[in-house]
């Protein structure tokens, strides 16, 4: 497998997809403000930091959060490789290790295959390092969609606003086509 023609290079950073998006966008205060760059092959590094508004238990990360991370993760991977829209069907994780508030998640995510509109994808969270010990592994399945998915079943002004922005970005995005 090899990433579209158009995706960004080894090493790029990757923008924020969505401003609102509660995993990368800088306008969701309590977010998770991921920020991700393109490794190398069909891998994308992502670091989340952990902060008092995603507690769980005192002083830990919540789970689900956790996964929000992944989710986002993942979806960075499929979207920036592939650059089709596509939404998680299906999302495993696996928390080996609990994840303290000030700590950094160093998530390393791959695109593992795809099979008709399929996409299947992993990722290996480690604690403060790209080495450092690994608290949470996740799966997910994307399902690659028309861009009318998001006309039906979202908000449209909201849709227009977004479209609007990332026409004016520099960098080409997916084909919007609705
Ligand atoms: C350059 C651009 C950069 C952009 C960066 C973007 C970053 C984004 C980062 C954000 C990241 C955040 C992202 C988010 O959080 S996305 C938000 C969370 N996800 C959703 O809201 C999705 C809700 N679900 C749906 O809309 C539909 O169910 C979908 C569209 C998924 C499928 O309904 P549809 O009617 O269209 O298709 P189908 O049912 O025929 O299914 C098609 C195939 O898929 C298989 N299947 C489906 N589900 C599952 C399942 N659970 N386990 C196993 N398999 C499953 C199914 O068997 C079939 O396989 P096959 O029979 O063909 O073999």
């Amino acid at each position: 497998m090899e990433p579209h023609p158009d995706a960004p290079g080894p090493g790029s950073k990757l923008p924020q997809h969505y401003e609102q998006c509660f995993g990368c966008g800088d306008e969701v205060d309590a977010g998770l403000h991921i920020r991700s760059a393109v490794g190398d092959g069909m891998v994308v590094h992502s670091t989340f930091t952990v902060t008092e508004a995603h507690q769980g238990a005192p002083g830990l990360a919540h789970g689900g959060l956790l996964a929000c991370a992944f989710d986002e993760a993942l979806g960075s991977t499929v979207g920036n490789l592939l650059r089709r829209p596509a939404v998680t069907g299906k999302l495993e994780t696996d928390f080996r290790r609990p994840v303290p508030v000030g700590s950094t998640l160093h998530i390393a995510a791959k695109l593992d295959g795809v099979a008709g509109r399929k996409i299947y994808a992993s990722a290996e969270g480690r604690l403060d390092a790209d080495d450092g010990p690994v608290a949470v592994r996740a799966r997910g399945l994307f399902v690659s969609v028309d861009f009318t998915h998001f006309t039906t079943h979202g908000d449209v002004n909201a849709l227009e606003k977004f479209r609007a922005a990332r026409k004016a970005r520099p960098e080409k995005d997916w084909d919007i086509n609705p």
